[in-house]
Formats: C-alpha cells, structure tokens, sequence
C-alpha cells in the first residue's frame, strides 16, 4: 500500500466518525488502575516483558516494583486488557505501548538487540490482535456504533526515552543534534513501521530540533504510511522549548508524510486557544489529546495536582475542540476509558453518529 492509500484509510476513519476521530487515552494511566507500578525508567513500556525470563533480568538490574512478587505476571499481561477497554470506550484509534520503549532503554536493562527488537515488534502486535478481535466480534451487530480502529504506533521524545521530564522543557542540552536525534529515533522508527501499524505517532515532542529530525526520518526512510506529530506546551502559546509553534511547523508543513499536526499531555484548558492558533498556521489535520491537568514532576516522579479541569469537562470541551477545527480528539496520561467514553458520546451523538 502507497502512502497516498494509507492516508486514505485515516481520512475515511475521520469521515465514518462523523467528521472528528476518538484516539483513546492514557495508556500508562490505565495500566496504574489495573494495579502496575511503573516508576521506572521504561515507563508505561514496562508492559512489553512479560515474558518471565525477562522480567527475572530487568528486575536484576534495577529493580521492577509491582504490589506483590505474585502479582507481576498478571499484570504484565494487562497492555492488551488496556487496549480493549479503550475499543470498548469507543477509542477509533490505539496508540501503542512504545512511546517509552526503545533498544538503548531495553539495552540498559539487560535485553539483548534481538529481545528488544521483538518488543517494539510486540507492542505493535498487541494493540493490531486487539483491534482485529474487537472488530471481529462488533462488526457481527448491525446496531453498533464502532468504527474500525487504526492503530498509532507511539514514537515517544528523546526526553520520554531520557525520563528526566525534558519532553516537557525541551531542554535537550547543547550536545544533542539533529542527527543525534535522527540516530536515536531510526532504528525504532524501522522496526515500528516494519511491525505494521496504520499510523505513526510522533508524541510530546518538546523542541523544533526535534521535529526536523523526525520529518528527516519520514523522508529518509521513505515511510509510507502517514504519521502525526504532537508536541506539548507548558504555556499554552508556544513549544515546551519556548521557540514558536509557528517556527516549529515551518518543516513540518513542508512535509507529505505528516498528515496530522496538534498537542498531547498538556492541559485541556490550554486546547481550545492552541487549537485556533495551529488553524492559522497549517492546512494539516489538527490532533489534539490533552491530558487530565495534572502537571508531570520530572524529578519526584509524580502527578501534581490539577488547578483548573477535571475528568468531566473533556465531555463538555470535546465538542467545543471539534467546533473549533480538531479533526482527532482523545485524552493523554490521566485520563481513562471513562474519559475517552464520554468524549466519544459528546462527539458521536452530536454529529448524528450514533
Ligand atoms: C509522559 S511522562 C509522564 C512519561 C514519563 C517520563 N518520561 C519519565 O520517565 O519520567
Ligand atoms: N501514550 C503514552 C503517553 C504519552 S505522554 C503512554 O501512555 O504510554
Ligand atoms: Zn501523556
């Protein structure tokens, strides 16, 4: 399938959701509710090894901290479980567990390149069978409302892979260049591509920098299957690194192999004034999928408090973000399929969907 045909597939799914796409939510969110810890540097990717051979080595090197020794297994069997609660939440599109998952940061844990390649292969896999057999089962019910899902495989920052916080700053240091970065995010990008996901997802880039790498990426390895890039944003105005998102889209805009251009994890109060400023600087897609609010401490580890949205309003804000020219709309970390169910109602009732 060219690239023309595959972006094809995302804007007939923007089309059958009535004009504006569910993306689901927080992934590492959700797999905390079902009792994981993942204070760790893998993150929310944590859910990859399963396979216990794995998990004996990662926790030799640094230690895995789950509820109770008994309990590891089973909830590292919960990515998939995550994946059908948001299909059944009425998600249009997954994103994968791959957003912290890469070789150096399965390396340093003591995988070998061959293991740690099969794990970025798996968290594609996971959320293809999870789609494939939730639509397996729907698509039998003439009365139901879904759509089939595609499914996003997360290419997560340089800074979710160094989990210091900088996906929120952008604050890369003077050593990192663009071909550092393009070097970092090759290797995963192929294997990602190769497992076969519909889309790719650039998410919480923090810089310019960064995005020029990636869309030299896209050229170089002639990917052909269209991509979104989110960044994030501290202010509400501008990149995490401060620099414009009128000069971050400048390389972006340039670019056939992006087809969606928006914010994730940064607070929804901030989405509908974002919204309005990326409408006037590219004829992309706009994708937005904030979080709950709650701020990301970088260093403690932990959320802190929201000031100014909860859980609820997502429903009410929803169709105010695709009044205002979102084409994708979902929740980032800290929101749930509770989220994503009542985004997805707002969105689907309103247009006649459902
Ligand atoms: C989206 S953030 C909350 C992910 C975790 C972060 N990269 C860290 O490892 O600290
Ligand atoms: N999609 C990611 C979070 C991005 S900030 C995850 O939940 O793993
Ligand atoms: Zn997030």
């Amino acid at each position: 399938m060219g690239i023309l045909k595959a972006t094809a597939l995302l804007d007939d799914l923007i089309e059958k959701a009535g004009g504006c796409a569910v993306v689901d939510g927080g992934l590492a969110t959700q797999l905390e509710k079902h009792g994981a810890s993942i204070n760790d540097p893998l993150w929310s990717a944590l859910c990859l090894i399963k396979d216990p051979d794995l998990v004996k080595r990662v926790r030799q090197t640094q230690g895995i901290y789950l509820r109770t020794t008994n309990m590891w297994l089973a909830l590292l069997f919960e990515c998939a479980q995550v994946h059908l609660e948001y299909l059944e939440a009425g998600a249009d599109i997954l994103v994968t567990s791959s957003y912290q998952a890469t070789i150096p940061g399965f390396l340093s844990r003591g995988l070998s390149i061959e293991e740690a390649e099969s794990l970025l292969e798996k968290s594609v896999k996971l959320a293809v069978e999870a789609r494939d057999k939730f639509w397996n089962v729907v698509k039998r019910n003439p009365t139901q409302s879904y759509n089939r899902a595609l499914v996003a495989a997360s290419i997560g920052s340089y800074g979710a892979y160094l989990a210091d916080g900088s996906e929120y700053n952008g604050d890369y240091g003077p050593h990192v260049s663009r071909d550092k970065l393009k070097d970092f995010h090759r290797h995963r990008l192929q294997l990602l591509v190769d497992a076969g996901p519909d889309i790719l997802a650039f998410e919480t880039i923090p810089n310019k920098l960064e995005a020029q790498a990636c869309v030299e990426l896209l050229e170089e390895e002639n990917v052909q299957i269209p991509s979104w890039i989110c960044f994030s944003s501290v202010d509400g105005k501008n990149a995490p690194s401060g620099e414009s998102f009128k000069d971050c889209l400048d390389v972006i805009n340039r670019s056939d192999k992006v087809s969606a251009f928006g914010i994730n994890c940064a607070p929804p109060h901030f989405i509908q004034t974002l919204i309005q400023k990326l409408k006037e600087l590219t004829t992309k897609a706009i994708i937005v999928y904030p979080n709950s609010g709650e701020i990301w401490d970088g260093i403690s580890k932990r959320w802190l408090p929201s000031k100014c949205f909860d859980e609820e309003k997502f429903e009410l804000f929803a169709p105010i973000w695709r009044d205002a020219g979102a084409k994708l709309i979902g929740g980032c970390c800290r929101t749930t399929p509770s989220t994503i169910q009542a985004i997805s109602k707002a969105l689907k009732e309103r247009s006649g969907f459902d």
